[in-house]
């Protein structure tokens, strides 16, 4: 079954790192739902809290709760569970928890009537290829991001969170049945453009352009927009650049 988005469906996710509350409401005046859902991580969330979710979902925004969830298979999927409840649009955990806590976590949200997206993460994006050789878990990461994505389909999540250089593999390998969410995005600055293309401490990255082109569903971003003097022009350049969706 596919779940690719829909062409009107906004793609960007725009992440919102702080633990400011002010600063979340001043950015999103600048900020178009129909353009950009939001990314809600473990900062903002622990300095805000849930009731943060609510208010922006007022707003029109899509949430998703990225908590990266990683632990035995009864809390991890406990944690989902409360995720939903929260009525966030997205909710993910990490892979390497293995096949059982994935499991467990599908199954925890089978009460939901519309339950949210639920996403594994697979290699970091801010891992190089030497980096993660030090972890000893495989030959390179296009091998591991296809393993842990292959134990995600297994366990019935709908998508993964990887870089763009793993996505076409995925797809080749999965389909549309798994959505692939990939931050690490950083625009390339052009004179009719006001962005910026720093990697900050990111190693696999990709322009939006690549991001769409590789095939890729949903492009994260934070700093590019939320750092930049205008995060809303930033936001609608980026949009304009991605190539109309099938
Ligand atoms: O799960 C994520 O969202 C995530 C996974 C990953 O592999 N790499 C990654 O950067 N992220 C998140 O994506 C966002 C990227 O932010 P920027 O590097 O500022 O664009 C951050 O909020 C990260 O927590």
């Amino acid at each position: 079954m596919s779940l690719a988005p829909s062409s009107t469906e906004p793609r960007i996710i725009v992440a919102l790192d702080t633990p400011h509350r002010d600063l979340v409401t001043s950015l999103i005046q600048h900020l178009d739902p129909s353009l950009c859902r939001l990314k809600i991580g473990k900062e903002l969330f622990t300095a805000c809290g849930p009731a943060l979710i609510g208010q922006l979902r007022q707003r029109g925004f899509d949430i998703f709760l990225d908590l990266k969830f990683h632990d035995i298979p009864n809390t991890c999927a406990a944690a989902v569970r409360e995720a939903a409840r929260l009525g966030v649009w997205m909710v993910n955990v990490h892979a390497s928890g293995g096949s059982e806590m994935m499991r467990a976590s599908r199954e925890a949200l089978a009460e939901f009537e519309n339950p949210p997206l639920l996403i594994a993460v697979t290699v970091l994006t801010s891992f190089s290829e030497e980096a993660f050789g030090e972890l000893g878990f495989g030959p390179s990461i296009a091998d591991v991001t296809k393993r842990l994505a292959g134990l995600a389909m297994a366990a019935e999540l709908d998508g993964v969170v990887c870089s763009v250089h793993e996505v076409a593999g995925l797809k080749a390998a999965y389909g549309d049945s798994c959505l692939t969410i990939t931050p690490g995005i950083r625009p390339v600055a052009a004179p009719d453009q006001p962005v910026q293309s720093k990697p900050d401490d990111q190693k696999r990255v990709a322009s939006p352009e690549e991001a769409r082109a590789a095939g890729s569903d949903y492009l994260v971003i934070g700093r590019p927009i939320t750092q930049a003097r205008d995060p809303g022009a930033v936001l609608r350049a980026i949009h304009a650049s991605l190539p109309a969706a099938k």
